[in-house]
């Protein structure tokens, strides 16, 4: 049971990745302040968090089911929460999706948006009551640069974060009236299971309905790119956990953090010029041109932060 003086933290996708490091984390907060209800949609894969949470388990940390697209999985796993109240809710349960439009059906675009985005707002949703009534609570959400900035070839997983950041973009503001803070974290990428479970799927599609040259695009340039931006820019799960533990420790917690600051130069391209042909043409020409001259290494992200790129990107 959860301890009065400390605050409880109910956390989704808990098995892998971020969610497990951070319910990790909470949990051996050195000064104990958090009791967290680390929950997963399915219990037979709580092994690691279970090993990673070691003596913490069942006294600061317990696990807990809880799918965000089944709305009596979600309605169960709050109810039996000690007071039916959550202080802190980690938005964290996500799913990826790449490849070319053509050959995604809408059923599968659906999907990511009933997790990605449907399932946050769902959450938010039936905590935010007894959040206003209590006059206190803070909703953080795992996001992405692709929140704030498409990428090609994610045509689909990108929309859905930036949803997600619009919905608490708008709702922060009337929220602070109740003092609750919503705080979205921004990683980049990072090296978890995500990116192997979109590689799996890829390695099994024939891409049904899109032409030969998109799935050269996509198989040829836009895959090993990908892969080696993950190797060379990629951060780790405990990493952005830390980050998102530093945000959650705050007492007026901050609205946006981007974890990875190698990103940020990418991210402000858009707030750099409003025709949005910066952003536009930059990552076409990283793509498609100047793959092979930079090699898609650390130092390209020196080179678009300088004028002699941006004149050769947009010549006037
Ligand atoms: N990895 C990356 O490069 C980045 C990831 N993010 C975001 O970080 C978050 C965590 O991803 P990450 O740790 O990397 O990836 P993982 O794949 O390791 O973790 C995702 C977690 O979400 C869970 N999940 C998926 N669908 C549901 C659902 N319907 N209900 C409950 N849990 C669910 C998964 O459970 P199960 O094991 O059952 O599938 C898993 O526990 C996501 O929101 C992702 O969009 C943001 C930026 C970059
Ligand atoms: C930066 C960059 C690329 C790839 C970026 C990737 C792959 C980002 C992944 C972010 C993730 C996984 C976020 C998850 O939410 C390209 C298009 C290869 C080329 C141009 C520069």
């Amino acid at each position: 049971m959860a301890n009065n003086s400390k605050k409880t933290v109910l956390i989704t996708g808990c098995s892998s990745g971020i969610g497990l490091k951070i319910a990790v984390q909470l949990a051996k907060d050195p000064q104990q302040r958090y009791h967290v209800f680390a929950t997963m949609r399915d219990l037979r894969k709580s092994g690691k968090l279970e090993e990673e949470a070691g003596e913490r388990l069942n006294k600061t940390l317990e696990i807990r089911q809880l799918d965000v697209t089944k709305e009596d999985s979600v309605k169960a796993c709050l109810a039996a929460l000690p007071g039916q109240t959550v202080d802190i809710l980690v938005n964290n349960a996500g799913v990826g999706h790449i490849g070319p439009l053509e050959s995604q059906s809408m059923d599968d675009m659906r999907k990511i948006f009933e997790t990605n985005f449907f399932g946050v707002v769902h959450l938010v949703r039936e905590v935010l009551p007894s959040m206003k009534k209590r006059g206190s609570g803070h909703i953080v959400v795992i996001s992405s640069v692709m929140g704030l900035q498409g990428i090609v070839f994610n045509d689909v997983y990108a929309a859905s974060k930036f949803a997600i950041e619009g919905f608490c973009e708008s709702l922060a503001v009337q929220l602070l009236k109740f003092n609750i803070f919503i705080s979205l974290i921004e990683p980049g990428p990072v090296n978890t299971e995500f990116e192997m479970k979109l590689m799996e799927e890829v390695s099994r599609s024939e891409f049904p309905g899109a032409d030969p040259e998109t799935i050269r695009y996509f198989k040829e340039i836009y895959l090993p790119a990908a892969q080696e931006i993950f190797a060379t820019m990629g951060q780790t799960p405990d990493a952005v956990a830390k980050a998102t533990v530093k945000v959650i420790g705050m007492t007026q917690p901050v609205f946006r953090h981007q974890t990875n600051a190698l990103y940020t130069p990418l991210t402000a391209m858009k707030y750099a010029d409003n025709t949005g042909n910066l952003s536009v043409r930059t990552y076409y020409n990283l793509l498609f041109n100047y793959g092979s001259l930079f090699h898609f290494s650390l130092n390209f992200l020196k080179c678009i932060t300088c004028n002699c790129f941006r004149r050769r990107v947009m010549p006037v």
